[in-house]
């Protein structure tokens, strides 16, 4: 049997709760009726909709079940074109992740500012 040919255009339509496609390494699969099964929650793969999984896929670090599992859910080979949309990865990750390079968060700042303000009137006021 001839395997099914997927474009990086169908797989971004895919891209719903209610329709739900994603890309793990060069396979696609529709795991639209999954979602509510699956033990690390539906947020996550509703997240990935329409995107390439294979890096979260991989970073959970998912049991020999879990790739098992992934077989009854393949549409066909991903197929890119040359000079063609690229799938996006990762929306998950981007989002919700601190962002470690601002070290200090914004409302430190206020803090601070507030704290020499509180420092200075009191100085005024009570050390004469
Ligand atoms: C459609 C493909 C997927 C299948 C079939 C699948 C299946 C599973 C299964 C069976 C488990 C239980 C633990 C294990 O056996 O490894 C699991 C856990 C988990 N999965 Fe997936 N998963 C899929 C995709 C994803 C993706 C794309 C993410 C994105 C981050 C994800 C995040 C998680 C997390 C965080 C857990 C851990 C839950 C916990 O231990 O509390 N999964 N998944």
């Amino acid at each position: 049997m001839t395997e099914k040919i997927v474009s990086v255009e169908e797989v971004m339509q895919h891209n719903t709760r209610e329709d739900l496609w994603i890309a793990i390494k060069d396979e696609v699969f529709d795991i639209t009726k999954f979602i509510e099964a699956h033990p690390g929650g539906e947020e996550v793969l509703v997240d990935l909709a329409g995107h390439d999984a294979s890096g979260p896929f991989d970073d959970v670090g998912h049991s020999e079940d879990a790739r098992e599992m992934l077989k009854k859910f393949f549409v066909g080979k991903l197929v890119k074109t040359e000079g063609g949309p690229e799938l996006p990865t990762n929306s998950y990750s981007d989002d919700k992740c601190y962002d470690s390079s601002q070290a200090i968060h914004p409302a430190m700042w206020v803090f601070v500012v507030a704290m020499i303000v509180a420092y200075v009137a009191f100085r005024m006021y009570f050390i004469k």
